[in-house]
């Protein structure tokens, strides 16, 4: 179940108390009688048939879980006989929840990535910040410009990347909010994703595509790697996500055809909704990555940005600044270790990126599956760091490996290599040859395309190769 990662917006209602955060005006009295549903026609609202929420009757779709109004009710009245058409043979309205409305736009346009941009949330996933996926999983309950050059990689968000997507997932404004998405023992998703690798089956044989290139420039799509990490977003097309044949999902989501009025109309100038999965191995830095992009690119004020520091440091934990950002419960900061998939956004003008930043320790990979399943991109991050790369490459235990074949098994089949802490190992061009090498080769028999592979160095750390090109010129070697 996803929670918001509250970052970025104060909700201080004037009054000087405690509870600005969570102040909504609700003032709880005891002993008032529930407004009936004739009473709440009335009062210019309407109500959730899902979850009963009463919404204001300005609001397209349920503010609580994101079920679309029903256009039976419209102008104030309401049409008990035409209530909305769920059936039995058709997924449920938390599949729609959990699938997307906006991802769904599968023959969108796909544009130019600018992440210079705005800090207006969309209309399509809510007013807030951010959520955060927590999980069922038993698991949880224990314990600017770019002009990239090179044929490398890139600065990490930049050229190069096509983004298919038969998938959303869309953030309520509440945080307590479920969005509903199946449980996927951890059981089932290895032995999905060991099946992936050894299929040997070609996705595109499988699962015809409708893929839509339609980067504006014309640019050209093949990978090898470009600009830095930013600038590898900008040329990300939307399309439908490439699947296989022991895809999870796509085959059920395919059969299914929503009907016209279960689209908010998409008013003019809004996003499209983009997620993206941030997977990788225990401590790899996805959450430093993460916390450290949100602030280069506004989403986290200095002030906040200061808060984290500080209170990191008293922890002791001074290096998990950044991490802090997205690793909001005591419990993960108190262990350094992501527990469930944080979730927040970047606003680029036309996509509304949905980060899914995922827990990378073993225990917690039903959590990953749990929130990374929507994904229709992802960054791998892989520490370079000696000895850690291997660890995340270890045929049992490695979740480099194993991420990169569930990521691959929920049909997203173009990815970014962030290969971070390449501070660690002196931004050594040897080191990350070796890393693209052996992980290529993997990739590979996961059914990646060279092509739809984009690999770069960076330092989260130091922030190098993130957002502009290094300055670092131990980095000279990488053409970005
Ligand atoms: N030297 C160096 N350390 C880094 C870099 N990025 C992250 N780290 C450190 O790596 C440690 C783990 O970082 P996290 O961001 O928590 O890693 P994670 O992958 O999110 O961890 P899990 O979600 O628990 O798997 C922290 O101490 C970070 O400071 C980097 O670029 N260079």
């Amino acid at each position: 179940m996803p929670r918001k990662v509250n970052c970025g917006i104060d909700y201080d209602d004037g009054y000087d108390d405690d509870f600005d955060d969570y102040d909504y005006g609700y003032d709880v009295e005891e002993n008032v009688k529930e407004p009936s549903l004739q009473d709440t026609i009335k009062r210019g609202v309407w109500r959730c048939s899902l979850c009963t929420y009463d919404n204001d009757d300005a609001m397209s779709s349920c503010d609580i879980c994101g079920i679309l109004r029903s256009p039976s009710v419209s102008n104030g009245t309401y049409d008990e006989k035409r209530t909305a058409p769920f059936k039995f043979d058709v997924p449920s309205p938390d599949d729609l929840v959990s699938n997307g409305l906006h991802s769904s736009a599968q023959h969108s346009k796909a544009k130019i990535f600018d992440f210079k941009s705005s800090r207006a949330p969309s209309s399509g996933v809510g007013k807030n910040e951010a959520v955060k996926v927590l999980s069922s999983a038993k698991s949880s309950d224990s314990s600017h410009d770019s002009t990239g050059k090179d044929k490398h990689g890139g600065i990490i968000f930049s050229k190069n990347l096509e983004i298919n997507t038969s998938s959303g997932f869309k953030a309520s404004d509440k945080s307590s909010a479920s969005m509903a998405k199946g449980r996927v023992e951890d059981s089932d998703g290895r032995s999905v994703s060991n099946n992936l690798c050894s299929s040997g089956q070609s996705s595109s044989s499988l699962m015809p595509k409708e893929r839509t290139d339609m980067v504006e420039d014309g640019s050209s799509l093949t990978h090898g790697g470009e600009g830095y990490l930013t600038s590898n977003l900008k040329n990300m097309t939307l399309g439908a996500k490439s699947g296989n044949s022991k895809d999870i999902k796509a085959n059920s989501r395919a059969q299914y055809k929503p009907e016209k009025w279960m689209f908010p109309e998409k008013a003019e100038g809004s996003l499209t909704q983009l997620n993206l999965a941030i997977v990788g191995h225990v401590d790899s830095g996805k959450s430093t990555l993460s916390g450290r992009l949100l602030h280069l690119l506004g989403r986290i004020s200095q002030k906040e940005m200061h808060k984290y520091e500080k209170e990191s440091k008293l922890q002791g934990k001074g290096s998990f600044a950044y991490a802090w950002a997205l690793d909001e419960s005591a419990e993960e900061r108190e262990r350094g270790v992501t527990m469930t998939v944080a979730v927040t956004y970047l606003d680029s003008k036309r996509y509304h990126v949905v980060v899914l930043d995922s827990p990378g320790h073993k225990d917690f990979v039903p959590n990953m599956i749990t929130g990374a399943t929507p994904a229709d991109a992802a960054i791998l991050v892989i520490d370079a760091s000696i000895g850690s790369f291997e660890a995340g490459m270890d045929g049992t235990k490695g979740q480099t490996r194993e991420h990169a074949q569930l990521i691959r098994s929920f049909g997203v089949d173009q990815i970014i290599v962030a290969v971070n802490k390449m501070d660690a190992v002196e931004y050594s061009k040897d080191r990350f040859d070796l890393i693209k090498s052996q992980l290529g080769t993997f990739l590979r028999s996961c059914d990646f395309k060279d092509s739809s592979v984009t690999w770069i160095p960076l330092s989260a750390v130091e922030n190098q190769n993130l957002v502009v090109a290094p300055s670092d010129v131990r980095l000279s070697w990488y053409h970005g």
